[in-house]
């Protein structure tokens, strides 16, 4: 699913704070949980693994598909295809209803919305994925800025499962919610992860999620790194 040749990649060209990692690999349906001191580029190496950012050296595939050999334009369509994101902050579109946010990837794939059909259909799809994160069927019609944060997180969750993309990502995806909500909200996560047959990697700091996961990636601090070498 996942296979990372040994890579560097540098946000400058003076090459401070350089991530550099050796080669690793994640089998479909696996699930990662991504942790490390803050700075130490956990969040770069999301962005390396949907394609966003390519490694000035190395090399990193999801399916096979090396994500250099694709032209800017065909990485967004595989992205769309086969990454769901779940953002910290949720990144819903404000003014559109929940069921409307979490149909929106059918609109930008077409392998996507091809599996919802299996199930009857974007809509019927996408409340299929709103049940399983426990969303109530009386705010499916809701604005999206009209739901609580935790309401909120469950319907970005929804909306990256929507067409089963092989893999999920997810960057501190329980930063915002309290801790009653985040137990709840790991559960949901891994489950619909798990009945999508994707391969889940998760940023996060709460340590108490971790033996959760199938994997867990430690980054060091590349602070530290820096001192050292
Ligand atoms: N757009 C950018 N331009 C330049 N440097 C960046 C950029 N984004 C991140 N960096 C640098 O890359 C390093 C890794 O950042 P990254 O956001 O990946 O860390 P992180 O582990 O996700 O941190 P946190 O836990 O605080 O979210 C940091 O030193 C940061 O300053």
């Amino acid at each position: 699913m996942i296979d990372i040749e040994p890579l560097r990649y540098a946000w400058t060209s003076a090459g401070e704070d350089t991530l550099a990692l050796g080669a690793l690999q994640v089998s479909a349906g696996q699930t990662v949980f991504l942790h490390g001191p803050s700075g130490c580029g956990k969040s770069t190496l999301l962005g390396l693994l949907a394609g966003v950012i390519l490694p000035q050296s190395g090399r990193v595939s999801l399916l096979g598909q090396d994500w250099a050999a694709l032209r800017p334009g065909q990485r967004d369509a595989f992205r769309a295809d086969h990454v769901g994101v779940v953002f910290q902050q949720f990144n819903l579109l404000p003014y559109l209803s929940v069921l409307d946010n979490v149909v929106l990837p059918c609109r930008f794939s077409a392998l996507r919305r091809e599996r919802c059909q299996a199930e009857g259909g974007p809509q019927v799809a996408a409340q299929n994925w709103l049940q399983r994160m426990a969303m109530p069927a009386e705010l499916w019609t809701r604005r999206a800025d009209a739901l609580s944060v935790g309401q909120q997180q469950r319907v970005a969750a929804a909306r990256a499962l929507m067409g089963q993309p092989e893999l999920i990502l997810a960057d501190e995806p329980t930063s915002a919610l309290d801790a009653a909500l985040r137990q709840d909200f790991m559960n949901l996560l891994l489950q619909a992860t798990r009945d999508a047959g994707s391969t889940l990697v998760c940023v996060s700091h709460d340590a108490a999620q971790a033996t959760r996961f199938d994997v867990q990636w430690a980054l060091p601090d590349l602070q530290q790194m820096v001192a050292h070498t």
